[in-house]
């Protein structure tokens, strides 16, 4: 996260340190108690290693109350996802076991209405991402306000040239943004999850190439599909 600040400890209990050795890899958030919610573009140069799933945490290096690291029985991309574009970049993970919840790990509802979020609406992005140009990683969980802009704006030939699809949405990326490290985590407009960090165009804090966010209502029914047939 470039240009933002400390979150307030635990009060964002659904968000997941992906992790592998030890080390942060992107973000993630628990949608019900055994899976959470990431991004494909989060498993490139992985080799086909599982992640584990970091819940309750505020520090990555810290002991803390309720801080708990998860094994992962499966991780499931999105089959529309692919490395060469930023389309269906969704990943699901189901936890080896369901999640204890507490104040410090809870589930976040995600948007089920398929509607765009409108323009102009402040909404907010957490994660441990880069917190510099240089790449340096923070410790504890960072937060920023990113007002959403139009779909028309964002697929302006002078940003991301009509690649924005109906199932992305963007929000402005001047100075405060997200950055490597962020994929994967939610975008939060009135305590609801409308939308998944996605890397797009890599570029972090500059205003010509906004941040892109995967529309989660439009893969409600996937989401609901896996979770059922994984059921057991
Ligand atoms: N503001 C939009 C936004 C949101 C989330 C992530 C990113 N930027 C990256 O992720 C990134 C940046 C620089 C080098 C990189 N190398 C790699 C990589 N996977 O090797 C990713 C990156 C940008």
């Amino acid at each position: 996260i470039l240009g933002g600040y400390e979150a307030k400890p635990h009060l964002r209990p659904y968000m997941a340190s992906l992790q592998l050795d030890g080390q942060h890899v992107c973000g993630g958030f628990l949608i019900a108690e055994q899976w959470v919610l990431s991004a494909a573009h989060c498993t490139e140069g992985t080799n086909g290693k599982l992640f584990q799933v970091l819940l309750g945490a505020h520090s990555l290096t810290e002991p803390e109350p309720h801080k708990r690291l998860y094994r992962v029985r499966a991780q499931i991309p999105h089959p529309g996802s692919n490395i060469h574009n930023n389309r269906d970049d969704l990943l699901l993970l189901q936890l080896e076991e369901k999640a204890e919840l507490n104040a410090h790990v809870k589930v976040l509802p995600f948007q089920r209405e398929d509607r765009d979020v409108e323009a102009d609406t402040v909404c907010e992005a957490a994660g441990w991402g880069t917190v510099t140009h240089s790449g340096r990683r923070p410790d504890k969980l960072q937060q920023v306000e990113r007002p959403v802009i139009s779909r028309d704006l964002c697929n302006h030939r002078t940003r991301h040239d009509h690649t924005i699809t109906e199932k992305m949405m963007c929000t402005d990326s001047r100075k405060k943004d997200t950055c490597k490290g962020d994929s994967g985590g939610p975008l939060v407009c009135n305590g609801v999850a409308e939308g998944v960090v996605t890397a797009g165009s890599r570029v972090c804090g500059n205003y010509k190439k906004p941040a892109i966010y995967t529309r989660i209502a439009p893969y409600a029914a996937w989401i609901d599909g896996v979770m059922a047939s994984a059921a057991r």
